[in-house]
């Protein structure tokens, strides 16, 4: 009886690949999550630690955003054919390049603007007391992302401070909001639409210097436009983009490839409130 090594593959998971096409003041905006595996003669690094013959999974990410750059982006047939072409021609011991792709819609909002394609979700929670009625709506699940327009700068400086300031970054976030009533009667449908209406419009249209600036810009164009609304929380996840480091490549990203980060993120929480309303209910603050 021997242990030998079976099937095997290996590869880079889910890179998270956006890429900004500038056609001038014309956005287009690709966002993928891409999946390589390579199999070949990979016995070696099993057997013996042999490394020889093995292309980093990291050199693989960096690929995905090279040719992202080179090549621009666009069907995620074509991205994964270029990719898993370049992978057998570049690695003459590859029996095999298997590159998966999930592409992620965005709806066009304007000129540099974008709503993730698919439901965000309606919210209410009422609480009734023997006092008064208090009917709190809401929407989770909004994201919104601006492919410019946005400068992050000024910003306090410490000794463990690394980020660079920008004049052009990427500014995404996916809206969590909850909005309390003045009355318990409404045309609670058209109101729901008209805040998310407002607060899409205010992220549209504001150009920010931060996310809590355009948090307060939401929340004023909901309270400004929705006379039946006293108040609004607000809670904005800064969806991070990191714009990729080409430069080893010889290659320059002027805000055309960035990284989708998952977590840590920016939370930015406020409350925007009318100043004549009377007080929430205990139950809003919770
Ligand atoms: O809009 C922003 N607000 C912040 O408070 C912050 N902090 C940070 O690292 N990036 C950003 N962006």
């Amino acid at each position: 009886m021997a242990i030998v090594l079976g099937p095997n593959r290996y590869g880079k998971a889910e890179t998270r690949l956006v890429r900004v096409h500038r056609d001038g003041d014309m956005h287009r905006l690709v966002d993928f999550t891409v999946g390589v595996a390579l199999a070949g003669d990979l016995a070696a690094t099993h057997l013996t630690g042999d490394n020889s013959g093995v292309l980093p999974t990291d050199t693989m990410k960096n690929t995905v955003y090279a040719l992202a750059k080179q090549h621009g982006v666009d069907e995620p047939e074509t991205f994964a054919l270029l990719l898993a072409r370049h992978f057998m021609k570049t690695q003459g011991r590859l029996t095999s390049a298997r590159v998966s792709v999930e592409s992620f819609g965005w709806d066009r909002l304007g000129p540099h603007s974008f709503r993730r394609r698919g439901e965000h979700t309606r919210t209410t929670a009422v609480t009734v007391t023997r006092e008064a009625t208090q009917v709190v709506s809401g929407v989770t699940g909004l994201v919104l992302l601006n492919t410019t327009a946005s400068e992050f700068h000024g910003f306090v400086k410490d000794r463990y401070t690394t980020l660079p300031e920008t004049t052009d970054r990427i500014l995404a976030t996916a809206v969590d909001a909850r909005w309390r009533h003045l009355g318990d009667e409404a045309d609670w449908g058209r109101s729901f639409q008209g805040a998310v209406d407002a607060m899409t419009g205010a992220f549209v249209n504001t150009y920010s210097y931060s996310l809590q600036q355009t948090l307060m810009a939401m929340g004023t164009m909901v309270l400004a436009g929705r006379p039946e609304i006293a108040e609004i929380r607000l809670a904005l996840p800064n969806k991070h983009h990191y714009l990729v480091d080409l430069s080893p490549f010889g290659l320059d990203n002027d805000n055309e490839v960035f990284i989708a980060g998952d977590r840590p993120y920016g939370l930015i929480e406020g409350t925007v409130t009318r100043d004549d309303v009377p007080p929430a209910d205990a139950q809003w603050y919770l």
